[in-house]
């Protein structure tokens, strides 16, 4: 269903008056809305399955996309024009996130030790033609050197170095990324390290991890536009009695490091009843950047599609309320091989927007005033007031100026596009 661009101004306008009496400039709001972006995650668009021939489909490290729907990217330019479609369909300006395994090395067989920038050149190229960023992941999984379940923390030395070699590369990869496209690349290192049953070796291997750490980040690289980030996690698929980066391993170091390092906070990676929106003000208030990986785990980290939930919703609040969009990176996490890849990305990053969008219109000043007269019966009926605010009216005028559909009118084009490419590639 699409809507004219009468009926999306009249409905703004109307809307623009409402939020106008809660003391909200809209016009702002939307002006700020186009300086945000998110990072997509290519690896939405393959399975997380890469480019690495020996490697494909390899898996490992709790990495499970489940799922057969038809169409996977099978290579860089099937999964840039993937991407570049969604983009189409998405309101703003967004970057891309690759991981290691994203690498194109012209059939030839580069181990993960040896990447260079030379091996995303092509990757380069289509975010400076697209005038996009583009941030960066190390890959420590789906590899015979990471199939032990351990790779910074592995007790095997040669194994180690090999993995402290990927890290140090791949943080010369993001800040050459950096440079070259003049926009800020995240490198976030994650890794699968952990045992499926008890150890009673959880002191050794932590105290190994940070080792490798300090390794990896005392490597000298221009930091200009390099930010680099950990990403911990509870528990995964194989890592169900112990993970080497917990919360608290990572709080730890980055907030001992003498290096700049930002935490990364998935969604999917705390317990269910746990808050990672709560978490956010903690950090920020030690002048830490955070990383966030949108997620939504169903009962456990299963990596579903975002939706415009609770979760997603109070974490974009919390950024709001503290007006921390600058120390405060939104990405996607998730792998959905069930439906059209290119639907899920558009799902799970329209979602996202929505609920920044949602944030920004909310009427703080109130809350805040309402709290510092000591009335909270006001506090609370005002949140529940500002559920009901024309929100939808803004989204779609967003969406309109931002020259993509507006309301579900890009699911005709998906469809198009699954018959013209996605069916092909069967
Ligand atoms: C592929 C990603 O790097 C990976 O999903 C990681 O960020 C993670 O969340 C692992 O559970
Ligand atoms: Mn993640």
């Amino acid at each position: 269903m699409s809507l004219d661009y009468e009926k999306i101004l009249a409905d703004y306008e109307r809307a623009k008056e409402v939020y106008k009496t809660f003391g909200i400039d809209t016009d702002e709001v939307l002006k700020k809305m186009k300086g945000i972006s998110i990072s997509l995650h290519c690896w939405q668009g393959d399975d997380v399955t890469g480019f690495e021939e020996a490697t494909k489909g390899m898996g490992g490290g709790g990495i499970l996309a489940t799922g057969n729907y038809f169409g996977r990217a099978r290579n860089g330019d099937e999964l840039r024009s993937d991407l570049e479609f969604a983009m189409s369909l998405i309101p703003g300006k967004h970057k891309v996130n690759l991981h290691a395994i994203y690498a194109e090395t012209d059939g030839k067989k580069v181990d993960r030790d040896e990447l260079s920038i030379d091996h995303f050149e092509k990757w380069l190229k289509w975010a400076k033609e697209k005038d996009i960023g583009l941030d960066f992941n190390p890959t420590f999984f789906a590899h015979p050197k990471a199939q032990s379940g351990y790779t910074l923390s592995s007790t095997d030395k040669g194994v180690r170095k090999f993995w402290i070699k990927h890290g140090v590369k791949s943080r010369e990869i993001a800040s050459q990324i950096g440079k070259e496209l003049k926009k800020t690349c995240i490198n976030n290192i994650w890794i699968p390290d952990g045992s499926k049953d008890f150890t009673a070796k959880r002191y050794e291997y932590r105290k190994i991890l940070k080792e490798s750490l300090d390794e990896i980040f005392a490597a000298s690289v221009d930091k200009t536009y390099l930010v680099d980030s950990v990403e911990s996690k509870l528990f995964g698929i194989g890592s169900e009695a112990f993970v080497v980066g917990s919360h608290e391993f990572y709080m730890g170091y980055v907030f001992t490091s003498k290096h700049d390092i930002a935490i990364c906070f998935d969604l999917g990676h705390f317990h269910p009843t746990e808050s990672v929106a709560d978490k956010i003000s903690s950090v920020i208030t030690f002048s830490k950047k955070v990383l966030l990986h949108l997620s939504r785990g169903m009962r456990w980290d299963s990596d579903h599609v975002v939706v415009l939930n609770d979760e997603v919703l109070s974490v974009s609040q919390e950024v709001k309320r503290a007006d921390a969009f600058d120390r405060v990176f939104f990405a996607l996490d998730f792998f959905d091989a069930s439906i059209n890849r290119i639907t899920a990305w558009v799902t799970g990053a329209r979602s996202a927007l929505k609920s920044i969008l949602y944030a920004l219109l909310e009427p703080t000043h109130l809350l805040n005033e309402a709290e510092n007269e000591g009335d909270f019966g006001k506090r609370l009926a005002l949140l529940e007031e500002f559920k009901t605010l024309p929100f939808g009216a803004v989204w779609n005028k967003f969406c309109y100026e931002s020259n993509v559909p507006v309301g579900s009118s890009w699911l005709d084009k998906v469809k198009e596009y699954e018959d013209k490419v996605l069916k092909s590639r069967i």
